[in-house]
């Protein structure tokens, strides 16, 4: 038996404009328009999400090279300071270590940051690192990530977009839109008019069957959430995600208790790890949860994540994350489904999520996507060298 090759040296890497800071994007675009988010209640902060920061991290690469010279990498958002993170201190966890040692990786990696960690920040950053240490394997092995997952369980992926109009998405090929809530409480009942007219008009333009759905980005408070879920029902809205905030798990239950019947609650995009998962299944606060592969702890806790709702009957939509989900959705049957951000600033035409950053990052034709598509070793993507990197933190 061949000894796997071991770790030589993990490095940490900043770029800005787009890539996996999906937010961080120029003027005009339809992800900074006007969306409701728990801001909203200062009128300063209510037309831009630039505004109160959301895009001041910018995007992390992380590289892990092998003793034969092989460089794994992936990237996420948490920029300069989750680099610092991975530089000074989870690198420790993995140079010298054999490259398939990523059970042992994680473990070291979450309990030695738990007393500052265990979810934001700490947890994108490691996740990078796991993600990383799958691409650096499947190219180790000349194998795709997702028959280190146990292969494909069909033949294609399948698509739903989000932007600010299905109706564009739906000529696309798309199963669904899910459009951007614009309006929070503090716009009171002209603001939740205004959405509901949204919900009406697109419903109109794309007919019965196509699905819609609203994004609220943690922007509501119970009672409101309710009375937009009953108040959309009309429209024959499919899902209400992320209404409240990710850590009022209790309002969530009651979200979903409330909600009209057939309307599926969804969150979990800002959930982390198997324990914050574990909460929202217990507690009955949704119907579909939303991890990211690159914030809920990488591949290696998805994996978990994906489990424990399967026993409890509950389907795994993972949050954009472009080839970091793809891999794993082909391969689970509670995943039947998976989620395309529209990054053209219309949102009218379908461009690589994470562009510019990588390179051969496939994207869905008709609102699907091969298995084929992602044959290539690992995650089967390469860094633009015309994206600059910026490395920060050495160690
Ligand atoms: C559109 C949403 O506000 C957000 O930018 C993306 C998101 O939450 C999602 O794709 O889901
Ligand atoms: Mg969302």
């Amino acid at each position: 038996m061949n000894k796997p090759a071991t770790i030589k040296q993990v490095r940490a890497f900043v770029v800005r404009g787009g890539g996996a800071d999906y937010h961080d994007q120029g003027g005009g675009h339809w992800i900074d328009d006007h969306i409701a988010t728990p801001m909203s209640r200062y009128p300063q902060y209510r037309q831009s999400r630039q505004s109160f920061g959301i895009n001041v991290l910018g995007t992390l690469v992380v590289e892990i090279e092998a003793s034969d010279g092989t460089v794994g990498f992936a990237v996420t958002t948490g920029g300069e300071p989750a680099a610092y993170i991975v530089e000074k201190h989870l690198a420790r966890f993995l140079e010298g270590a054999p490259v398939t040692e990523i059970e042992k990786i994680w473990d070291q990696m979450y309990f030695s940051t738990q007393y500052y960690g265990r979810k934001g920040l700490v947890v994108n950053a490691l996740s990078g690192v796991d993600l990383a240490l799958w691409d650096l394997n499947g190219k180790l092995r000349n194998e795709p990530v997702y028959h280190m997952l146990g292969g494909a369980v069909r033949d294609e992926l399948q698509f739903y977009a989000t932007g600010a109009r299905p109706d564009l998405a739906q000529k696309l090929g798309f199963i669904g839109g899910k459009m951007p809530l614009h309006h929070g409480p503090a716009e009171g009942a002209e603001g939740f008019r205004k959405n509901l007219e949204e919900l009406a008009s697109m419903r109109a333009k794309v007919g019965p069957d196509f699905w819609l759905m609203f994004d609220c980005w943690m922007s509501l408070e119970l009672n409101y959430a309710i009375r937009l879920a009953q108040a959309a029902h009309e429209y024959d809205l499919k899902w209400i995600e992320e209404a409240l905030s990710p850590d009022d798990y209790w309002g969530y239950a009651e979200l979903k208790k409330q909600a009209p019947r057939g309307m599926l609650v969804t969150t979990g995009e800002h959930e982390a790890t198997r324990w914050g998962f574990r909460m929202l299944l217990e507690m009955g606060c949704c119907d579909i949860i939303q991890p990211d592969v690159g914030w809920c702890g990488g591949m290696t806790e998805l994996i978990k994540i994906s489990a424990l709702a399967d026993a409890r009957g509950a389907l795994v939509i993972p949050h954009g994350s472009s080839v970091y989900s793809y891999h794993f959705v082909i391969t689970r049957h509670n995943s039947p489904f998976a989620e395309f951000l529209m990054m053209a600033p219309k949102a009218d035409r379908v461009v690589p999520m994470f562009n510019p950053l990588l390179l051969e990052e496939p994207v869905p034709v008709n609102g699907r996507l091969k298995a084929s598509e992602l044959d290539r070793p690992g995650f089967g993507v390469r860094l633009n060298p015309d994206c600059p990197l910026h490395r920060p933190y050495t160690h």
